[in-house]
């Protein structure tokens, strides 16, 4: 199952099918309005070019994944709150699609949804990715607690990964999941001397694959293995935000 439908339809219950899996995910058509799209696309455009020359994974935005000792995490949770801003300071006069897609987990959710803080440090949401031309997202997952500090507290029951996607090549960029959720033992075997990512060659074909257009946002469960397809001719910019799920009577918490 794959739940296709629009901010204004979306239930708490699409949610949790993707918690459950029951369905590879939720797509919402028309997220991100044709002004804010074209906005996202004019302004981002400029600060990626600020950032990098490459022609690679370029992210705008310290990620959480990006942690990996007590200086890069004092850094990240320094840049959180400057860093949201920047971006909602980014759309003016419009709604960032990032501030609009937090209130909509608020509203749908019946405990609502908030930032998640770690250890009492509020984290950053809403980094732009810049996957440049031939360039493979390969096959993997994502686990909050592989950046976390060693018992910090609460574990999610559940991830879950949301993309609003700004600009789509013409040829690849789609996004595959396959219905294997390995755990960390497997995974790191199945990984083997590779920094990030499966070789494509030790999977089957993806059980589902879904091309998304400019301005739709999906939401998946990152603890199945899920790849994007690279591109021969051009970039492809998305806005990643994470979601964690504590269970149903409990608010969602999000990062980036
Ligand atoms: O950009 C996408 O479609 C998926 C990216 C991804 O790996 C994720 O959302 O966890
Ligand atoms: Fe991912």
């Amino acid at each position: 199952m794959f739940t296709v439908t629009t901010a204004e339809q979306l239930e708490a219950r699409h949610i949790v099918d993707v918690v459950e899996k029951r369905s590879y995910g939720v797509q919402l058509k028309g997220f991100c309005p044709p002004d804010t799209l074209q906005l996202a696309r004019d302004k981002l455009a400029g600060l990626k070019s600020a950032f990098s020359g490459q022609n690679e994974f370029v992210r705008v935005g310290k990620a959480y994944i990006e942690i990996d000792d007590e200086p890069s995490r004092t850094e990240y949770h320094a840049l959180a709150l400057p860093n949201i801003r920047r971006i909602r300071n980014l759309f003016r006069p419009l709604a960032s699609p990032i501030d609009e897609l937090r209130l909509l987990l608020d509203e749908v959710w019946p405990s609502g949804a908030h930032l998640l803080q770690v250890e009492g440090r509020k984290c950053f949401v809403g980094i732009a990715r810049f996957q440049g031309s031939g360039v493979d997202l390969t096959p993997h997952t994502d686990d909050l607690e592989r950046n976390t500090p060693p018992g910090h507290g609460r574990q999610l029951l559940s991830q879950l990964s949301t993309n609003i996607y700004l600009q789509i090549p013409e040829d690849g960029g789609e996004l595959e999941i396959w219905g294997i959720e390995p755990d960390e033992e497997e995974y790191r075997r199945l990984r083997g001397e590779r920094a990030y990512g499966i070789e494509r060659h030790l999977l089957p074909p993806p059980d589902f694959v879904v091309k998304p257009e400019p301005g739709d946002l999906i939401l998946l469960n990152p603890r199945l293995i899920h790849a994007v397809r690279p591109s021969a001719t051009s970039t492809r910019i998305t806005l990643g935000v994470f979601i964690g799920y504590y269970g149903e009577n409990q608010p969602l918490a999000y990062w980036s």
